[in-house]
């Protein structure tokens, strides 16, 4: 199922709008560059079985104050935010009528780097949070998948640029990803802001 731009991309139980020219094509590409060399990226790394695996891709966290986040079982202590991520996160703001407090970047080195499923559904987010994901860099799909009625699947493409706009009861009913491709895309960075609650 692709949803064309301004309309619900999911068909019930939640409230996710895609706008796939956002931040202007050629800025955009300029964006990712600056992100990819002036953001402190890490590896972070998870306990699977017992034994201590990289996640397939880098991340980082920024936030106003000093509130750590604990994401995917890694704790995170937040860099303040830079000019170019404030006006990002400025611009997401406008459009969603809502403020943000805390940015995690995920950088997508190339297709083998991903993000397993799972909800934005943290104890320090609102219950019903919303969620606003910049893109930027090469176009990677963007799965969703129903948390009860497993047949109910949305699949979208989150191109260089595109703001995504995730709110309502979407984390509670959906679970979202970015699955591994062998198309060989280029690299990918992506900014999702946040309203965590201290
Ligand atoms: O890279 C993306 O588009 C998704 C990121 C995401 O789901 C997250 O940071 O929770
Ligand atoms: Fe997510």
């Amino acid at each position: 199922m692709f949803a064309p731009a301004h309309q619900n991309v999911l068909p019930f139980d939640g409230e996710v709008h895609l706008y796939p020219n956002f931040y202007e094509e050629e800025g955009s590409l300029d964006i990712f560059e600056q992100l990819k060399h002036s953001i402190l990226w890490k590896q972070d790394k998870m306990k699977i079985y017992g034994k201590m695996v990289n996640f397939a891709r880098l991340t980082s966290w920024y936030a106003d104050g000093d509130q750590e986040y604990t994401y995917s079982g890694v704790v995170n202590t937040p860099i303040p935010f830079t000019p170019l991520l404030r006006q990002i996160k400025e611009a997401a703001e406008q459009q969603c009528g809502k403020q943000f407090n805390s940015a995690l970047l995920n950088y997508y080195r190339h297709g083998g780097d991903s993000m397993g499923w799972h909800s934005d559904d943290e104890k320090e987010l609102a219950d019903n949070p919303v969620i606003a994901s910049a893109s930027f860099g090469a176009t990677r799909t963007f799965q969703f998948k129903h948390k009860q009625q497993k047949n109910a699947k949305v699949s979208i493409a989150l191109n260089n640029g595109s703001l995504l706009i995730m709110q309502g009861a979407t984390q509670h009913n959906w679970l979202h990803q970015v699955p591994k491709t062998t198309k060989q895309p280029g690299p990918r960075i992506n900014i999702t802001f946040r309203d965590i609650k201290y």
